[in-house]
């Protein structure tokens, strides 16, 4: 058991050096705070919830996979490579990816609810 308490302290502190170090972390979680705010006030239904906290953790956590992989390269070979640079890109475009995907979201849930008002 204490092993397993062990690791999640590890995980956690890997959260707050995330949010410390990462200042498009802290963006992120700004954004994010700020729809859910959005989200109380326009009284969005479960479903919708589901989509909008689902999106949020994708682009976070990928994200902090993003900002790991970056720091993995930088150790790993400081110099200039063509596989470095696929893999930064990669995962880079992973978080592009979600932050599209988000902005479709928002637009189907918030919209029509802020046209009514
Ligand atoms: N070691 C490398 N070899 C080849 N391409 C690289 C390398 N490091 C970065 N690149 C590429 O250079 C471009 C610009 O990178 P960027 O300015 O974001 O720097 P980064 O090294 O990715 O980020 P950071 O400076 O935060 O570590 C990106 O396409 C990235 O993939």
């Amino acid at each position: 058991m204490i092993p397993f308490i062990k690791s999640f302290f590890y995980a956690f502190d890997g959260i707050i050096q995330f949010f410390r170090s990462e200042r498009n972390g802290r963006i992120q979680l700004l954004l994010g705070c700020a729809t859910i705010v959005l989200s109380a006030w326009l009284h969005i239904s479960a479903g919708e919830w589901l989509l909008v906290i689902g999106n949020i953790a994708a682009i976070i956590s990928l994200e902090m996979v993003n900002s790991a992989v970056e720091k993995l390269c930088n150790l790993l070979h400081p110099g200039q490579h063509p596989a470095i640079k696929f893999i930064k890109d990669v995962a880079a475009g992973a978080v592009l990816w979600s932050a599209v995907c988000s902005v479709v979201i928002a637009c189907i849930v918030f919209v029509p609810k802020l046209k009514l008002l």
